[in-house]
């Protein structure tokens, strides 16, 4: 079995693990996911005061190599145990998902186009857009309510790391797409690729 790799990318709020996980429940089982937050950097040793004041949106902040790893692996037909991230903690947990190899994965993250290595496994990359005030606001909204996270908080995060790294890294690597989308809602978009993935399961190869 070859498994085809689509990575999705895009700013933080653009509604990438909304379109993710749309692709996800319309394939359950048949697809795997596999999201670059869980291979957030373990930061065992490092107090929690300091962990929440730490760069997130910078490169160096994920161990990309364990990512690179497991997706080999899947690629050669070996299940892996991924690493689940924990945002209230600023660190990974002590659980890990079973992932089994599949003929579609999808990887998801702000910045899986950006390490050539990561970039070349990937068969289709879609680049998620949305404006920024829009990103922002969502971000309020969900770390508040899913992440544990005040909103002064999440204003001088933004302020301080995510805004600068998200035109150092992140709006870099969209020329990089193969396909840029409108919103994580959009419908077109999604039965395009619906109907991608369909297709590629149902080939022999
Ligand atoms: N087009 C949209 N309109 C309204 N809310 C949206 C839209 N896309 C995403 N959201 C919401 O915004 C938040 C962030 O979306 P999410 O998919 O988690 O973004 P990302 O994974 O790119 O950070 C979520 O709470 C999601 O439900
Ligand atoms: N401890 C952490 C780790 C990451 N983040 C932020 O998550 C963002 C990426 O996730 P999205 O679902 O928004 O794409 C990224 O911008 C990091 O700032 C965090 O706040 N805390």
């Amino acid at each position: 079995m070859k498994s085809v790799l689509i990575g999705i990318a895009g700013g933080t709020g653009s509604g990438k693990s909304t379109f993710t996980n749309r692709l996800k429940e319309a394939f359950c089982d048949d697809i795997a996911v596999i999201y670059h937050d869980n291979y957030y950097r373990k930061q065992d040793g490092i107090p929690f005061e300091e962990r929440k004041k730490m760069n997130y949106d910078h490169p160096e902040a994920f161990e990309t190599e364990l990512l690179l790893d497991q997706l080999s692996q899947l690629r050669s037909g070996e299940g892996v145990d991924c690493p689940v991230y924990d945002y209230s903690l600023h660190n990974r947990s002590d659980e890990f998902v079973r992932v089994e190899p599949k003929k579609v994965i999808l990887v998801e993250g702000i910045l899986v186009f950006v390490d050539e290595r990561l970039r070349d496994m990937f068969d289709i990359k879609i680049f998620v857009e949305a404006d920024a005030d829009e990103r922002i606001l969502r971000r309020v909204i969900r770390d508040v309510k899913d992440r544990g996270r005040d909103i002064e908080g999440v204003v001088e995060q933004y302020l301080t790391t995510v805004k600068p790294m998200h035109y150092l890294y992140v709006e870099p690597t969209k020329p990089l797409a193969d396909v840029i989308i409108n919103s994580g809602m959009n419908e077109v978009a999604f039965q395009l690729m619906k109907t991608n993935i369909e297709k590629m399961l149902a080939s022999e190869s």
